[in-house]
């Protein structure tokens, strides 16, 4: 028999899965609301110009296409973190700041669960939100963590359920690992006000669990990147040793360049030598060193103080889109008298929406009506725009009647 004749089909990828099955339909009105990814409002892909402009430098520079060391481009790095902390955080002005270049977001994550699994004494579990990211728990598994949950959304409310997230963090083992999604929370798009933020730090604090952040939307929550970083500054000023996995796919548009990095405050200059070296250790037998494309791109742009206003001006207009969109939508709900309370797809931050249709009417819309979003109700809100966005409201105002 075959050597892979025990090799059982696995299942499609809750998320990705859904693309595929959108390539596969032939109706000219299907709408793909899976993939968290961008699009304009004619349903296409977006290259900023400013990503555009940095391409245009880097063809001129001719650079070789050597080797970038284990933890990626130092510039990139920097320049990274500094958009993440703010120039003035102590971490980076005092030198203690450890960072890697990572396989985007994911690779943060991977890394930086496999540092925890290795060098994390206090506790092997680390706790993700209900509901979260698919592929937080599968990564956690291969880390080498368990994962467990935390309460968090409120299906009553469709808002966060403070009081029972404050309740189960409380309630973890001390110097427990906690998931935190620093904003647009992946898939409810519900996130903590600031308040909630402080008077999580300080629960945190007390019971000295350590904070594991997934920030892979700044900028792309509210449009501002100070703002939706406001979480990972506060906790980092608070004195807590984070860390903190970036990605520049929403952001920067950069889904396959793969650019991100994974940053962890240490208590010195030394203890970041003795960070770094553990890192490069975690990454070298897991990829050896990233990709240097993306890293090029994100430097020449963060580098640059004029691409750099060009871009947040772009990432706000990102931004503006989808909240534009959460109106329009939320007003056909209301046009077409859908049964239930809409509220929450305005309030709701960021990328996705999560409507609250059940799987079986989620499976009504892909094959009634050609319109693909992920069986737990989240809508890409970038799937919308101004041509499509009345079908699907007439459509999931029938799916829920
Ligand atoms: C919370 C969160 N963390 C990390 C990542 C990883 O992104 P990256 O590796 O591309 O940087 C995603 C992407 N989630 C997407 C947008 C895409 C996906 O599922 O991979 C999503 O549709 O949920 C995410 O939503």
């Amino acid at each position: 028999t075959s050597v892979w004749a025990s090799v059982k089909a696995g299942p499609p990828d809750a998320i990705l899965g859904i693309s595929e099955a959108f390539k596969a339909d032939t109706d000219a009105k299907k709408i793909n609301l899976g993939v968290g990814a961008y699009r304009d409002n004619n349903g296409k892909p977006y290259v900023l110009p400013s990503v555009q402009k940095a391409e245009e430098i880097l063809f001129k520079e001719k650079a070789d296409k050597e080797y970038l060391p284990i933890t990626g481009l130092a510039s990139f790095d920097k320049l990274a973190v500094e958009l993440a902390y703010g120039e003035n955080s102590a971490p980076i002005k005092e030198g203690r700041l450890a960072v890697s270049q990572s396989i985007s977001g994911t690779g943060a994550l991977r890394v930086g669960m496999e540092f925890l699994a290795d060098h994390y004494g206090a506790s092997k579990t680390i706790y993700v939100p209900n509901p979260t990211w698919g592929n937080h728990t599968a990564i956690a598994k291969k880390a080498g963590l368990k994962c467990e949950k935390y309460r968090y959304f409120d299906p009553a409310t469709v808002g966060l359920n403070f009081e029972a997230m404050v309740e189960d963090i409380n309630a973890m083992p001390e110097g427990s690992i906690v998931l935190l999604h620093a904003c647009a929370h992946n898939p409810t798009g519900v996130d903590p006000t600031q308040e909630q933020w402080k008077q999580l730090s300080d629960i945190v604090k007390a019971k000295k669990h350590f904070a594991f952040f997934d920030m892979a939307y700044q900028g792309f929550a509210s449009g501002d990147t100070v703002r939706d970083a406001f979480a990972v500054r506060y906790f980092v000023e608070q004195g807590h040793q984070i860390l903190l996995c970036q990605s520049f796919a929403k952001n920067l548009g950069l889904y396959g360049e793969r650019i991100g990095t994974v940053s962890l405050v240490t208590a010195s200059a030394e203890e970041k030598a003795r960070v770094d070296s553990q890192l490069k250790l975690v990454i070298r037998p897991m990829y050896s060193n990233p990709p240097v494309h993306g890293a090029r791109l994100v430097s020449t742009i963060l580098a640059n103080p004029e691409l750099k206003a060009e871009w947040l001006s772009e990432v706000k207009v990102m931004a503006d889109r989808i909240i534009d969109m959460r109106e329009k939508l939320y007003n056909k709900l209301v046009e077409l008298n859908t049964p239930g309370e809409w509220g929450h797809i305005k309030s709701q931050i960021g990328m996705f929406s999560f409507t609250g249709l059940k799987p079986e009417q989620v499976d009504a819309l892909a094959q009634k009506a050609h319109i693909y979003l992920t069986r737990d109700g989240r809508i890409s809100m970038a799937g919308l725009n101004d041509s499509n966005v009345e079908y699907f409201a007439e459509s999931m105002s029938k799916v829920v009647k």
